[in-house]
């Protein structure tokens, strides 16, 4: 019997682990590529209440957590959040989040989105 994947899902999940690709590629130092540890942030879990990083997005991806372009948005906005709320403005981290936050932006202006999302309703 031939399995019917569920189509919407399987272009969604293709055009996430684009943008997941695009985004990821600006991490070259790896900062937001996994969970951050409290031995590596001292604190960390007691601050960030909400951990986010590409690992866990892309196994989101994979397990088809993500409904539309707009909820994939909002964890990468948390990741970047997360980095800018935990991290003081003069660190590496504050400010690769905030380069990192800036192409994530463009790659997906949410009015772009909102306007997409009406053409295909
Ligand atoms: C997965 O997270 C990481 C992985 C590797 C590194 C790392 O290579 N740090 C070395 C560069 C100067 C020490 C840092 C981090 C890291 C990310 C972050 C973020 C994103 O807040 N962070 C904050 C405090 C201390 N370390 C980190």
């Amino acid at each position: 019997t031939i399995k019917y994947s569920n189509d919407d899902n399987t272009n969604l999940n293709a055009c996430l682990d684009h943008l997941l690709r695009l985004l990821s590629r600006k991490d070259k130092e790896g900062f937001f590529q996994y969970p951050i540890t409290d031995q590596l942030a001292p604190g960390y879990s007691q601050i960030i209440i909400r951990p986010m990083d590409f690992f866990t997005m892309k196994k989101k991806i994979n397990q088809d957590e993500y409904l539309n372009i707009l909820e994939f948005r909002s964890d990468f906005e948390l990741m970047c959040d997360n980095a800018m709320k935990y991290n003081r403005p003069d660190t590496i981290y504050w400010q690769a989040a905030k380069k990192l936050l800036t192409t994530g932006n463009k790659l997906m202006n949410k009015d772009k989105l909102l306007n997409f999302r009406r053409t295909i309703e």
